[in-house]
C-alpha cells in the first residue's frame, strides 16, 4: 500500500482493545507527516478519527529522510518501524497497542512473511510473536523490555490526589494503584475534572494510570482493573505501555519484581508478564476497514 495517483492515500484502520489508530504503509517513507496532517487525520469529525496514527516504513528510509537522527538500540536499517504519533500530532517513543496492531498490519498485508520478528520504534527494537492472525483478528505478544520504577509522585484528578509510581517503558507514565479503590470506584472517575502532572518531575509530560490493586481469582491468577489518560491524547480504552507500567507498579507493592496479570481495560483484557529483564505485553489486534482518503479533504 502506498500513496495513489492524484494524493489520494490509503489507509488502514484498526485498534488493540478499542485503543484505535490510523495506519499509514508508506515503505520510503515519502509522507510529510507533520503535526497538523497527523491531527486532521485522527480527528474524529473532520478526519478519520483516532488515537494514533502508525505509518509504516522500512526503518532505514526514516533515517534517509532525516524522520529519525539515527537507528534507535536493536533496530536494523530493514527492520520496519512503528512512526507512531499521538492523535494531537505529537512524536511518542512507543506504543504496546500500536506495535500488536502494526506487527498484525505487516503479517496480514505479506510485508512479512515469518511469525516473529522485531518492530522498531524510538523506543528500540520490540521483538513480536503471532500467535494466529486472519485479515482481521490477531493474537499477539509484544516484548516490552524493562520496565524501569523511578521514584513517587502524584497526580491531581479534579479535586482527588493520588499517589503514584513513575515508570519507564521506553515513554513515561505515572501509574497509581489506588489502595481500596474498587471497579465501580475506578468507573467513577471522572478525567475532564482535569489531570494535573507535576511538570517538573515529567518534563515531557507523562500518560497517567488508575489500577485496582491486583485481587487473585479462582484459578489463583491476578487480576485488575484501569483506566488511563495519555498524553497527547486523553482518555483512551486502552494503553499498551500503561499497562505494563501499571503492572510493574503493583507487583512491585506486593513486594514482588516478577508475575503475570490480566488487567481489564474499558476497551478489553490483556494480559502483561513482568520480569527483572524484561516484560511481555499479550492482546488482541483488529484490522477493522480499508479506505482512501480523496485528494483534497485537507482543504
Ligand atoms: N496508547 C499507547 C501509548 C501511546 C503513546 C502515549 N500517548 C505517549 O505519549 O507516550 C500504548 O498502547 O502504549
Amino acid at each position: 500500500m502506498s500513496p495513489g495517483p492524484e494524493g489520494a492515500l490509503r489507509f488502514v484502520k484498526g485498534h488493540g482493545t478499542q485503543n484505535d489508530f490510523v495506519v499509514i504503509a508508506d515503505p520510503d517513507a515519502d509522507l510529510a507527516l507533520g503535526t497538523e496532517l497527523v491531527a486532521a487525520l485522527c480527528d474524529r469529525q473532520r478526519g478519520i478519527g483516532a488515537d494514533g496514527l502508525l505509518r509504516v516504513a522500512r526503518s532505514g528510509a526514516l533515517v534517509s529522510r532525516g524522520v529519525l537522527d539515527a537507528l534507535p538500540d536493536g533496530v536494523s536499517p530493514d527492520d520496519w518501524f512503528m512512526d507512531y504519533r499521538n492523535g494531537d500530532g505529537s512524536v511518542a517513543e512507543m506504543c504496546g497497542n500500536g506495535v500488536r496492531v502494526f506487527a498484525h498490519f505487516v503479517r496480514a498485508t505479506g510485508l512479512v512473511d515469518t511469525d516473529t520478528f522485531p518492530v522498531g520504534s524510538r523506543a528500540g527494537a520490540r521483538p513480536v510473536t503471532i500467535h494466529s492472525f486472519d485479515d482481521v483478528h490477531a493474537e499477539v505478544t509484544v516484548e516490552m523490555g524493562v520496565a524501569r520504577l523511578d521514584g513517587s509522585y502524584t497526580v491531581r484528578i479534579g479535586d482527588d490526589i493520588y499517589p503514584g509510581a513513575r515508570v519507564d517503558v521506553g515513554n513515561p507514565h505515572l501509574a497509581c494503584v489506588v489502595a481500596e479503590m474498587t471497579a465501580d470506584d475506578l468507573a467513577a472517575v471522572d478525567f475532564t475534572a482535569g489531570v494535573t502532572i507535576d511538570s517538573a518531575a515529567f518534563p515531557h509530560g507523562a500518560n497517567v494510570e488508575l489500577l485496582t490493586p491486583p485481587k487473585e481469582d479462582a484459578d489463583g491468577g491476578l487480576t485488575a482493573r484501569m483506566r488511563v489518560f495519555e498524553r497527547g491524547v486523553g482518555e483512551t480504552r486502552s494503553c499498551g505501555t500503561g499497562l505494563v507500567a501499571a503492572a510493574r507498579a503493583a507487583l512491585h507493592g506486593r513486594g514482588a519484581d516478577s508475575g503475570t496479570l490480566r488487567i481489564g481495560i474499558p476497551g478489553g483484557e490483556v494480559t502483561v508478564t513482568i520480569a527483572p529483564d524484561g516484560s511481555t505485553l499479550r492482546g488482541p489486534s483488529m484490522l477493522v476497514a480499508d479506505g482512501v482518503l480523496r485528494p483534497g479533504w485537507d482543504r
